[in-house]
């Protein structure tokens, strides 16, 4: 069914981001875990979130089981609440359950945000992959989702991609709802200037933090500065 944009009543979502004057808040930092990691990275973690503020962590593991996941998870979930960062478990809407975290993201193939939604609550923030689409992104907003989530907008090493958006689809997102919108792949704290300015309300990273020269606090400092331009 096609959705229409001016059908869509959406919710600002994402806890409370608006103020009393219905300002768009500032572009934030949604950090993204390496996709395997061992026990030890909760320390590599904590010293990263040294390096600037950070709204959100997204345990993003592949190719292990949810137990192994929750089991690593445990240490990094509450280093998360220590630091006020919200804890958001990717792909599975069961373990976001099972471990009590912030927020699910969900792909196009993970699950059905609508469930989600009557699985997890209503303080449970959902996310959804909407690669290049309007279409997807008006969707999930349709269904509930808490954000949804545009890219890949730059090339990128740490996951395979066929969708390259065009940064205006932030603009336009922007323009017409209050729900959030995330951009993700590829984002450096050299590339993400155009990224700001046309609206994303989060830039999603990964192997720009856990892969930088000067190690990942400095890579967070580094993209603080990018966002405050
Ligand atoms: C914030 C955010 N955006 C997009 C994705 C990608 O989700 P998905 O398409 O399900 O791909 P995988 O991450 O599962 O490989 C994400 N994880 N987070
Ligand atoms: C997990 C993920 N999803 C993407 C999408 O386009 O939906 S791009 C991507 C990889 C994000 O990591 P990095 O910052 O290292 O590129
Ligand atoms: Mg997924």
């Amino acid at each position: 069914m096609e959705i229409e944009e001016s059908e869509l009543k959406l919710d600002p979502g994402f806890a409370d981001r608006f103020d009393s004057e219905d300002r768009r808040p500032d572009c934030q930092l949604y950090l993204i875990s390496p996709p395997a990691i061992t026990p030890a990275f909760v320390d590599t973690l904590a010293a990263a979130l040294d390096g600037g503020p950070v709204a959100a962590f997204q345990l993003r593991l592949k190719g292990i089981d949810d137990h192994a996941i929750a089991k690593l998870a445990e240490p990094i979930q509450k280093l998360c609440a220590d630091r006020d960062v919200a804890f958001i478990v990717n792909d599975s809407i069961g373990l976001a359950k099972r471990l009590g975290a912030d927020g699910v993201h969900l792909g196009q193939e993970d699950g059905d945000a609508r469930e989600a939604r009557q699985i997890l609550g209503p303080s449970v923030q959902i996310g959804v992959t909407c690669h290049d689409s309007r279409h997807l992104a008006m969707e999930a907003g349709e269904a509930g989702a808490d954000y949804v989530a545009f890219g890949a907008f730059y090339p990128t090493t740490t996951k395979q991609v066929e969708h390259h958006p065009d940064p205006s689809i932030l603009s336009w997102w922007t323009t017409l709802f209050e729900l959030p919108c995330v951009a993700i792949g590829g984002i450096t704290p050299d590339n993400a200037a155009p990224l700001v300015k046309a609206g994303a309300d989060f830039l999603a990273v990964s192997g720009a933090v856990w892969n930088a020269e000067g190690g990942p606090a400095a890579a967070i400092a580094a993209f603080e500065k990018a966002i405050r331009g």
